[in-house]
């Protein structure tokens, strides 16, 4: 049985899917079977045609992913999007579909839309939320934070609404990171600090991000002890 991780960060466009596929090119290094797995994506890639994520990790990360359930054309949060689209997004499918994926995969990356307080659907009179479901499936999450002014309060009220909503953060995953840079340096060891959480990984900004670029990267994530620090987290053997 394998072990599903939500992907979940400060916001959108933080750098989710980036760091997810650092991730699982990573794990597939060590010989692990990974899967990636975008229930509800909304936005189109830049060809206009495909959905967003599906373009990334299948045409420049070259990671195959499950076939998304939920994907909407509209560049919005999934319950407007559901709206415009007339879809009707149903969490227990999401949650057989990553039941099915963890029976196939040591360890299944399960990537959000937008941050955690992102509302899928009506249920019961009120909006079911992204972090409903991460909580109700017990799935535990890993927080993406960029590195730059202002990562502070974005990490730390995402963190306060996790805890607050019943979810388990592993940990913590810095994007954009630049080391010349004080606020970065110091925004990664303040919010560590502040929230009690291990660093996990700090993602350098990149001129240009490419397979070969996070083949780069999920080497030196490996080389760093991170991967290992992840598994020993989880409760994962290689
Ligand atoms: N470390 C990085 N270096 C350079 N560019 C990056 C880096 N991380 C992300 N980007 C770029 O920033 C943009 C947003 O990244 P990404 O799509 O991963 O965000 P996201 O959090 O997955 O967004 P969404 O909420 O839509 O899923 C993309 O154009 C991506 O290529
Ligand atoms: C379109 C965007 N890139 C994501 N796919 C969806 C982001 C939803 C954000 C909702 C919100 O926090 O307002
Ligand atoms: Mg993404």
């Amino acid at each position: 049985m394998g072990q599903a991780i939500f992907m979940t960060g400060t916001g959108t466009e933080i750098g989710k899917t980036v760091v997810t596929s650092i991730v699982a090119l990573a794990l597939e290094r060590l010989g692990m079977k990974v899967g990636v797995f975008k229930p509800v994506q909304t936005g189109l890639a830049e060809d206009g045609v495909s959905f967003a994520e599906q373009y990334w990790y299948e045409r420049v990360a070259k990671i195959p992913t499950s076939e998304g359930m939920y994907y909407m054309e509209p560049a919005m949060s999934p319950h407007l999007a559901a709206k415009l689209t007339g879809t009707s997004i149903e969490p227990e499918r999401v949650a057989e579909r990553l039941e099915w994926l963890t029976q196939r995969y040591d360890v299944v990356l399960v990537e959000g839309a937008g941050g955690l307080a992102v509302p899928w659907c009506e249920r019961d009179g009120r909006w079911y939320m992204t972090s409903d479901f991460v909580r109700d499936y017990e799935v535990p999450a890993i927080l993406v934070s960029l590195s730059s002014l202002g990562a502070i309060h974005h990490a730390v009220t995402t963190a306060a609404y996790a805890d607050a909503q019943g979810i388990r953060l592993l940990g913590l995953m810095f994007n954009q990171f630049q080391e010349q840079e004080i606020i970065h340096q110091n925004n990664v060891e303040t919010i560590a600090a502040l929230l009690r959480l291990p660093v996990l990984a700090v993602v350098p900004l990149l001129p240009a991000v490419s397979r070969r670029e996070l083949e780069t990267l999920a080497q030196r994530w490996i080389e760093q002890g991170k991967a290992k620090q992840l598994l020993e987290v989880l409760g994962v053997g290689v």
